[in-house]
């Protein structure tokens, strides 16, 4: 199977981590260096034999860089086309933006947390000291990215071989923090390393969606982060990750306030599906009965926040709709600033944190379609406050924010509720500033 399928062969794959660079000549098919058009060639510590698919356009290989992130090592399974466009990623041309980010292998500051064993769910992280809302609690660099081309392109015995390849060559320290997480599994010796790896990778990885300028935008990635992986589920986490595609990194932050010795959580799932749902894909994802506050509540409550959950879908829809631009009248659905705040408040009670800044956002603009700018300047700044942590510096929606609370009067929302009311939509700064 798998000699019949290596196609290009760059070097051995058992080679151990730490050896001789090798310059891979075929990973750089159709990029030449010089060429400013193209992304510059990048030199791999290590590379694999590649497999091609039956109907695959390019061969996936596994590609790794012992020198990423302070020698902290860096593993892809792709084609070697991506990995030259995530070798031009800013992680890899200015080392300096990830100097210093990965606090697990070599710690320079003190942690916030220690692991420990949590009853029923193996490993988990705990709160050492009091951690503010919106504080980073870490953040990794991944450590093995899969292409998702390799599970849909390859036999199981080819990507299994090639994440293996990919995490035996990361440096040593690295590639055990791996091999040392949880693959869900207690009695893992009848596995093989090829079989441990992938369990370890299917119990532990994250789903990363390609960056806005990466050309492969129809597949995702696989990702493991593994110091973030020691954390564990909860409908209502306590944190919430970011991924930030220029530094190839996973950031947590804190959702709310964190006491000391309470456990630090994520949530692995959509947070706003009800109870059986979640109960159901925990189970099916990742084999484990939810027994997370909220999954636990007794019926009659656990029904309240069902239908809490669904009336939060049914609003976001009202909110959303606000007809097309350039005329068609704002109010055609029931949207009004009542059931903005009654969002706001099914967030809360809910105890929805992470996600907080949605609800401050769609208030703003629903204040904003009324005239009321001043009240919707207010719900736009809690947007940011709880929005910046979550989204991070950069992102398209905080920027928005940031032009919103600025001029709300210029904002393609402002009296947009009224118009086809027999109102005319009133446009610049100044007319209308301070009328509500
Ligand atoms: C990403 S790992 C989390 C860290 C893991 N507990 C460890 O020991 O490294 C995911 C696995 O942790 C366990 N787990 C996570 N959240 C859990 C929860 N709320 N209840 C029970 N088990 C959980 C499950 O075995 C799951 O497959």
């Amino acid at each position: 199977d798998l000699g019949q399928a290596a196609i290009c062969g760059l070097r051995d794959p058992l080679i151990a981590p730490g050896d001789s660079v090798c310059l891979a000549d075929s990973i750089s098919q159709g990029v030449s260096d010089g060429d400013d058009a193209s992304p510059r060639q990048h030199v791999w510590t290590h590379s694999s034999p590649c497999f091609q698919g039956g109907h695959a356009e390019q061969p996936i290989c596994a590609f790794t860089d012992t020198t990423f992130a302070d020698g902290r090592g860096i593993s892809l399974v792709t084609t070697p086309k991506r990995a030259t466009y995530l070798a031009s990623t800013l992680a890899f041309t200015n080392p300096e933006t990830v100097s210093g980010i990965n606090q697990d292998l070599h710690r320079t500051v003190p942690p916030k947390y220690e692991m420990r064993q949590i009853p029923g769910k193996g490993m988990g992280l705990i709160a050492t000291s009091h951690i503010y809302r919106g504080d980073r609690i870490m953040a990794n660099t991944g450590s093995l990215f899969i292409d998702y081309r390799a599970f849909n392109e390859l036999s199981k015995t080819q990507y299994t071989t090639l994440q293996s390849i990919a995490v035996s060559n990361l440096p040593a320290l690295h590639a055990a923090a791996l091999l040392a997480l949880s693959p869900h599994t207690t009695n893992t010796s009848h596995l093989t390393r090829e079989e441990l790896v992938e369990a370890i990778a299917a119990t532990n990885g994250f789903d990363i969606d390609p960056d806005a300028d990466d050309p492969d935008q129809h597949h995702s990635f696989f990702v493991l982060f593994p110091e973030i992986a020691r954390m564990n589920h909860d409908c209502r986490p306590n944190a919430e990750y970011r991924y930030d595609p220029a530094q190839l990194a996973q950031y947590i932050h804190a959702a709310r306030d964190i006491q000391p010795g309470e456990e630090i959580t994520l949530s692995y799932i959509n947070s706003l599906m009800v109870r059986s749902l979640r109960v159901g894909r925990l189970n099916k994802n990742w084999g484990f009965e939810c027994s997370c506050p909220l999954c636990s509540l007794e019926e009659a409550r656990a029904r309240e926040s069902d239908a809490r959950i669904e009336q939060i879908g049914e609003i976001k829809r009202e909110l959303e709709v606000w007809g097309d631009e350039g005329g068609s009248p704002g109010r055609s659905g029931r949207a009004c600033t009542g059931m903005a705040e009654l969002l706001v408040s099914l967030y809360e009670m809910e105890k929805l944190y992470g996600l907080m800044h949605e609800a401050y956002t769609l208030a703003a603009l629903e204040y904003n379609g009324v005239g009321d700018a001043w009240t919707a300047i207010k719900y736009a700044r809690l947007g940011l406050e709880y929005g910046l942590p979550m989204l991070g510096e950069g992102d398209e929606d905080v920027e928005a924010l940031r032009q919103f609370v600025k001029n709300p009067w210029q904002h393609w929302t402002w009296r947009r509720r009224l118009m086809g009311e027999g109102e005319e939509k009133a446009e610049g700064e100044g007319e209308d500033k301070g009328e509500d």
